[in-house]
């Protein structure tokens, strides 16, 4: 069945209905718009046809790596504002690959002030000799900007690598791009490097890193997620951005890339039962949005390994999806419970970060993600009930192995 013969007004790009997702991209621009309310921003840079509108697209607005065939070539700087009103707060900007950083009508100090994160896109498939001495230009010129900049270099279009080459090609930029840097005298300069590609998951895993590093509440978030796992027989466990499916925390065991394709996998399920099953308004012939995705969005799935995996709504835009082996899950109220205990610690991070508003984390850019907006979706009647602060210090966890000794 096509979704186009739906008489329907939602419409469906992959699992999502499209009203749920981060809005309409907004106009080209070509200067500064009232720079005072400008979000933190992620710099999308490269040469022309390496990728960059596809990774945009494909990440944030669920369209699908064949669909950027067709995609035209940018030529002006396009802003995108990525919102929702959890920890995901940014804009990315698309700078078009013929730009010239030295043309005075190339606002360097504007663009690169106050940027967050400088992805610069590198396509493996082609000669990246050419490449390498634009990303030495990119960094040097925004580091002496702004040097509160990460800069993240995608290894991208890898999908037409063999595993050897990856592995050679990675080596071989990395190589040549610290030696220039070195060469240039800017070896304090830190680059990281991902191996990317639209038609995997690896470029949604290596957009998590860049956005994680953005958010300054990090190692909290990470801190509540390892005491979940060790107090509920939880093997792995990711807070996901539902709509991206980019995960800004996990715990501190290795991500496992096959994991994080299964929990990307779930999300996919839940919601496709949801909108499938979910509510709706049959009489108005009207699918509802926002029941996709609610405050009762839980499931278990039992795999044939042995692996279940858990989905549980933390907000509307945050979901904890977590893996454990099948006798872990025997307690499942014990989890459940943890999973309560979690979601008001989260509850008291949101309240944190609200408090912090008029104060300054000393980089401007990064106010916005600190003080963001206002976090009230999140179930205030288990919130008040449950003490969060108990939990950062995991006395307020129930412990499966304690219960089943008092079975
Ligand atoms: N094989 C492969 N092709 C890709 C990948 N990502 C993007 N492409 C293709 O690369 C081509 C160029 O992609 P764009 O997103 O338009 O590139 P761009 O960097 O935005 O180009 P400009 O707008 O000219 O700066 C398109 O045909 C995409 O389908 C990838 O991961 N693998």
């Amino acid at each position: 069945m096509s979704f186009e013969d739906d008489e329907t007004p939602c419409t469906y790009v992959g699992s999502f209905p499209k009203g749920f997702g981060y809005g309409p991209e907004e106009a080209e621009i070509e200067g500064p718009v009232n720079p005072g309310e400008e979000k933190p921003r992620i710099l999308l840079m490269g040469l022309r046809r390496s990728g960059k509108s596809s990774i945009q697209k494909v990440v944030f607005h669920k369209v699908s790596p064949n669909e950027t065939l067709f995609l035209e070539s940018t030529n002006k700087i396009v802003k995108d504002d990525i919102s929702n009103s959890s920890f995901v707060q940014f804009q990315i900007w698309d700078i078009p690959g013929q730009i010239d950083f030295f043309d005075a009508a190339f606002d360097s100090e504007y663009i690169f002030g106050g940027c967050g994160a400088l992805i610069f896109v590198i396509d493996a498939q082609d000669d990246y000799m050419e490449a390498l001495s634009r990303l030495q230009m990119a960094v040097t010129r925004a580091h002496k900007i702004n040097e509160s900049i990460k800069f993240e270099v995608f290894i991208h279009k890898v999908d037409g690598l063999s595993d050897d080459n990856k592995i050679e090609t990675q080596r071989d930029i990395l190589q040549r791009a610290t030696d220039e840097l070195n060469d240039a005298g800017m070896d304090n300069i830190h680059l990281s490097f991902h191996l990317t590609s639209i038609y995997d998951h690896s470029i949604f895993e290596a957009f998590s890193k860049v956005v994680q590093k953005l958010i300054p509440q990090l190692a909290v978030l990470e801190n509540l997620l390892d005491i979940v796992i060790s107090n509920s027989k939880i093997e792995k466990a990711f807070l996901f951005d539902v709509v991206s499916k980019i995960y800004i925390a996990t715990d501190s065991s290795p991500v496992d890339m096959q994991c994080y394709e299964l929990c990307c996998d779930m999300i996919d399920v839940v919601i496709d039962m949801s909108c499938i099953y979910g509510v709706r308004d049959i009489f108005l012939s009207r699918a509802r949005d926002d029941g996709a995705f609610d405050n009762e969005s839980a499931s278990f799935i039992k795999l044939n390994s042995g692996t279940v995996l858990f989905l549980r709504e933390v907000n509307k835009h945050l979901a904890l999806v977590c893996i454990l082996r099948e006798d872990g899950c025997e307690n499942r109220g014990i989890i459940q419970y943890n999973f309560k205990c979690f979601r008001a610690a989260i509850q008291e991070v949101f309240v944190a970060r609200n408090k912090q508003a008029n104060k300054s984390t000393g980089h401007p850019q990064m106010d916005l993600l600190v003080n963001g907006q206002n976090d009230d979706e999140l179930d205030s009647d288990e919130t008040t009930q449950t003490n969060g602060g108990a939990m950062a210090s995991g006395h307020g966890l129930l412990n499966g192995s304690l219960l089943q000794d008092d079975d």
